[in-house]
Order: structure tokens, then C-alpha cells, then sequence
């Protein structure tokens, strides 16, 4: 009755790369860098639903001076500290069950190598002179700021500082001899990119945002530091006094894992970025100017998300305001995590982390609306043989309009039936367009709303007060199940990139009710009376629970 939605046939060509950021390893992972993760990886998952070959690239940002300092506070070697942290956040991802296709550490041969090799073709090309700079730096972003981005505060003893007017991070002026990038001559191929493709930085309001700082000047910046002040790092090829800054290092990962500099083409003609707002400067301007440097394609989208807040406050380490996503993850399940995230998260605008808020989504929209509706379908009370009901044509004709001239004799369905099926036809298209805009909880929203209309199909027509033993019942009983099976199939298939493990639980009981026949054989059919307490029943005495309740 629903079909799946349509799938290509997969061609050579079609490849797909995603990333995240890489993770800065000062401290522990929280919530917000699961966010990118999850985002990243409901994409590439989705990729490959469609036919695509996709590869999926996240990992961690090692060097710089924040490292060497949280290093060096820990009492730890730099190198062992960035391993430690750097299982963590690999710990949390396979929990996840992000499902990364390359997971790179900055301080790998392999992309020391590619980084050197980047900054040889920069240098051979021009771009990269020995200079001077002497402006406002900030270490907690290691960021260099034009007079324009900084403005003054007071630190907690009342001393007059300078902070960056972006992250509000501290900023100090800094004066060292180093190697500048000509940022200034890629001006107008920038905004030429950006206004010949409305589409490379989603979504628009932050295309809008880059394009408006490419109103002001773009001054060369400094793309080392003397190895005096900073040693963790790459150290500029034939100048071992200077360090390669931290971003120029860090972005090249991208590059690296697309196999750069021998065999990245195919990879990398087909890269699209997973960034949070914060890092957009990087991402849309520092980067896409190396790359142009460098004669290499631009990345196809740059997707910003915004931040989880808490309180109102960017969600940080340097905060420390973090909520656990490790710990969370077992409390809610890695795919109540997952899908909380997707379906709260909203790229435009900031949200607001709190405990309350998943417990009441995941019941309301995973535990009561989709696993009661796969309880209800598969209840022993309603289909004691397990076997895939039947669709009666008669019940249910394909058309209103022949339903409604009474030439069906059994017609059972009203108006309000034909709208839900309208609804789930409708939906795998108006998903894909979500997850292709990455307006995820769109999508959710949807799909939510067609299981609470599927619901209220059952609800309405009640199978459980018809009666068995009269064939037309039985037909009618019949098909209702069929129909929400097959709508909970649909839902299942669309779910997968976002919970993989509850779309193939789903999936594997829709289709499996011989299996699950042999699971139930053990249990007294007497105590699915009802459907309410088939439910109860079902979670609580086998341990095959769809969906557990949250406290
Ligand atoms: N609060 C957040 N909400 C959403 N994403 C976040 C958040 N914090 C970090 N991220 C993601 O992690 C990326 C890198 O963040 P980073 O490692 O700098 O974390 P951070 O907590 O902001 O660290 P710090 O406080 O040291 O600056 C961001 O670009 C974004 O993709």
C-alpha cells in the first residue's frame, strides 16, 4: 500500500565525503561535540541509504598552545595527555554509534606529512612570506583578531582586559616575527564563490554572515609562532625556530584523511563540512583561501549548526558548564540521545540542554507514540498467529471516492483514514528534503506526526473490540494491522540514520513475526487481554522491550 522510498541505483561517480571538526583534546568531550558527531553521522548514514559511497571523517585536534598548557597543568607528556583524551571522545562515538569511517589524530605521520606538503605548495606558490605580526591574539581560540573583533571588559578582580567580541575569550597583543598568509588577495574570488553558490554555506543566515564580513578587509595573517613560545606543533619545513599555527595544521585533516596529497581527488571533489558557528570563520574563509591557494576544489557545503546552551551559555570546556554525553548516553540510550539531539537541535538558532526536556520527548515521541504503536500492531491479542495480516481491498479501497459510492460493501475506512495515508505517502519525500537541508528535526516533527496519526487509525477502529469469529471482522481487524504495519515499516526505513538501533529492531519485528512467535511461545496469551496491558507485559517480562520508558 506505502511503498519505500525510492531508491537510485548506486553509480560509480556518486561519492559523498562528510566530516566533523576535529575535536580540540583540552579536555573531555560534552554534549555539543556528540551534536556535530551525530549530525555528521545521520548524514553519511543517509548517503548511504540513497546509493552513495560515502565516507564519514572525524578525529582530534592535538597541537597548539592550549594542549601544550593543559599538558603541562595535568603533569603529563603532551602526547600522552592528547591519547587519553582522544579515547574518550573514540569511547564515546563507538558508543554512540557514530560510524565514522576514519577517525585522525593530528600527531599521525600521515598527516604531518600532508601538512608539510601543504605548506610547501603555499610557500612555492607565493602565498606564504616571512613577515611580522603585531596585533590581538587569543589563546583560548588561538585566534588572531583584527582591532574590529575585539572590544573591553573587566576581568573577576576588576582589571580593564581586551576580549574578543566573538567568543568573549581574553585576547592579548602579541608581536613576533613569523610567516604571514596573502588572506588579503582572496577577497573577491570569496565572495565570488559565495555569490555564485547561494548553497555552500547552510544555512543562510550564516551565508549571509560570511558574506558580510567580507565587506571589511581581509588582512594576511600569521600562520606560525616562534617554536620559542610554542613547540607542540608541526614545525615549518626548513625553520625549525617556527611552529605551523594550529588551524592551518588543523584544517589539512580534512585533506589528509581524502588521501592528499597522492590520491585525494576522489574524495575530495565531493567534501562537505560539519561545523558549529563558532569555528565558521575558519571553515568559510581561512580555509576555502588556503584551498584556493592551493588549486584545490572548495568544499561542496560548509553545514553550521548553532550551540547547545546551558542557562543561556554556550555549553564549553573553558566554561566548564558541560553535561556528560557518555553518561547520558547510558541513561537515555545511545538513540535517545541521538535522536533528542537531532530532533531539539535546531541549526539556526540556539537550544537549551536540559534532563526534563529528553525524558518528555523520547516518552512522549519514541517510548508511547512509536513503540506503543509496534506493541499494539504485533499484540499477541490481535494476531495470535504472528502472521503478516492480510489487506482486504474491500475494507479499504484504494479510493475515497469509491469507498464513499458504496460500491465496497465492507468498506470500514472513513475520511480521516485516507488523510493519514495521504500523510505517510507524502512523508519519505518531505523527509529526504529535510535531511538533504539538514533541517533534521523537520523531519522528525513529521514523522512523529504521522505515528500519532497512525495511532489514532487504531484507536478509532479499535481492533481489539472486534470480534474474530465474524469473517468480516476478522478481515477489517486484519487489515488494520496490515496498514500499520506497513506505515511503521516506512517509519522504521526513515528512521535509520537517526536510530539505527530502534529503526532495525523495528524493521526486524515488522518483518520477523514468525521469530517472534517462537520468542513468545513460552507465555500465556491470558495476559494480552488489552492492549494497555500487552504493552506493559511485553517491556517488562522478556527483556525484548522496543523502547524503555525514561525517568
Ligand atoms: N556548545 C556547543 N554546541 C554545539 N556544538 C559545540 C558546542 N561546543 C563545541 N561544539 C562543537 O565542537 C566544535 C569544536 O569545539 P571545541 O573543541 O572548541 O569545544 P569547546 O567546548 O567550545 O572548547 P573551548 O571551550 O575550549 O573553546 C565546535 O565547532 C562544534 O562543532
Amino acid at each position: 500500500m506505502v511503498r519505500y522510498p525510492s531508491t537510485e541505483i548506486p553509480s560509480e561517480d556518486r561519492t559523498y565525503y562528510i566530516t566533523t571538526p576535529i575535536f580540540y583534546v583540552n579536555a573531555a568531550p560534552h554534549i555539543g561535540h556528540l551534536y556535530s558527531a551525530v549530525t555528521a553521522d545521520y548524514l553519511h548514514r543517509y548517503k548511504l541509504l540513497r546509493g552513495f559511497k560515502s565516507r564519514f571523517a572525524t578525529g582530534t585536534d592535538e597541537h597548539g598552545l592550549k594542549i601544550q598548557q593543559a599538558a603541562h597543568a595535568a603533569g603529563e607528556e603532551p602526547l600522552s595527555f592528547c591519547t587519553k583524551v582522544s579515547e574518550r571522545f573514540r569511547h564515546l562515538f563507538l558508543t554512540c554509534n557514530i560510524s565514522y569511517t576514519d577517525y585522525i589524530r593530528t600527531t599521525e605521520m600521515r598527516h604531518h606529512s600532508a601538512v608539510e606538503h601543504f605548506w610547501k605548495v603555499l610557500q612555492s606558490k607565493g602565498f606564504i612570506y616571512k613577515g611580522s605580526y603585531e596585533g590581538w591574539y587569543s589563546t583560548q581560540d588561538e585566534s588572531f583578531l583584527t582591532p574590529s573583533q575585539v572590544s573591553n571588559a573587566t576581568d573577576s578582580s576588576g582589571k580593564e582586559i581586551k576580549i574578543s567580541l566573538e567568543s568573549g575569550h581574553k585576547v592579548e597583543w602579541m608581536k613576533e616575527d613569523n610567516y604571514m598568509f596573502r588572506l588579503s588577495g582572496f577577497r573577491s574570488q570569496l565572495r565570488n564563490w559565495l555569490e555564485g553558490d547561494p548553497r555552500a554555506i547552510q544555512p543562510e543566515r550564516f551565508h549571509r554572515a560570511v558574506l558580510q564580513w567580507l565587506q571589511e578587509d581581509l588582512p594576511d595573517f600569521s600562520v606560525s609562532r616562534q617554536r620559542n613560545r610554542l613547540q607542540w606543533g608541526i614545525p615549518v619545513p626548513e625553520d625549525p625556530d617556527q611552529t605551523i599555527y594550529v588551524w592551518l595544521d588543523a584544517l589539512v585533516n580534512y585533506l589528509t584523511v581524502a588521501g592528499y596529497p597522492d590520491a585525494h581527488s576522489k574524495w575530495w571533489s565531493s567534501a562537505h563540512h560539519v561545523v558549529g558557528k563558532d569555528i565558521l570563520r575558519f571553515h568559510a574563509i581561512y580555509w576555502p583561501a588556503f584551498l584556493l591557494a592551493a588549486d584545490l576544489p572548495l568544499p561542496q557545503t560548509i553545514h553550521v549548526h548553532s550551540h547547545w546552551t546551558v542557562g543561556g551559555k554556550k555549553m564549553s570546556k573553558s566554561l566548564g558548564n558541560v553535561v556528560d554525553p557518555l553518561e547520558r548516553s547510558q541513561r537515555f540510550t545511545p538513540d535517545g540521545m541521538r535522536y533528542f539531539l537531532l530532533r531539539q537541535g535546531v541549526p539556526d538558532t540556539d537550544c537549551d540542554y536540559d534532563d526534563d526536556k529528553v525524558v518528555k520527548v523520547l516518552n512522549a515521541e519514541l517510548t508511547d507514540s512509536l513503540g506503543g504503536l509496534l506493541n499494539r500492531c504485533t499484540a499477541l491479542s490481535l494476531n495470535p498467529t504472528q502472521v503478516y495480516p492480510h489487506f482486504c481491498n474491500d475494507s479499504f479501497p484504494s479510493q475515497w471516492a469509491e469507498a464513499q459510492e458504496g460500491r465496497a460493501l465492507e468498506r470500514k475506512a472513513s475520511a480521516e483514514d485516507y488523510h493519514m495515508l495521504e500523510s505517510v505517502r507524502a512523508l519519505p519525500s518531505m523527509v529526504e528534503q529535510h535531511y538533504e537541508s539538514v533541517h533534521v528535526y523537520k523531519a522528525l516533527e513529521a514523522i512523529s506526526g504521522c505515528v500519532r496519526q497512525t495511532n489514532g487509525f487504531v484507536q478509532r477502529h479499535m481492533p481489539w473490540k472486534l470480534d474474530r469469529a465474524n469473517s468480516r471482522d476478522q478481515k477489517w481487524l486484519d487489515t488494520i494491522l496490515h496498514v500499520s504495519l506497513e506505515c511503521l515499516r516506512i517509519y522504521g526505513t526513515l528512521l535509520q540514520p537517526i536510530v539505527p538501533e530502534i529503526a532495525d529492531k523495528l524493521l526486524t519485528r515488522c518483518s520477523c513475526f514468525s521469530i517472534m512467535q517462537a520468542m513468545l511461545m513460552s507465555r500465556d496469551p491470558q495476559q494480552n487481554v488489552t492492549c494497555g496491558q500487552q504493552d506493559e507485559a511485553f517491556i517488562n517480562e522478556n527483556g525484548h522491550g522496543f523502547i524503555l520508558k525514561m525517568t
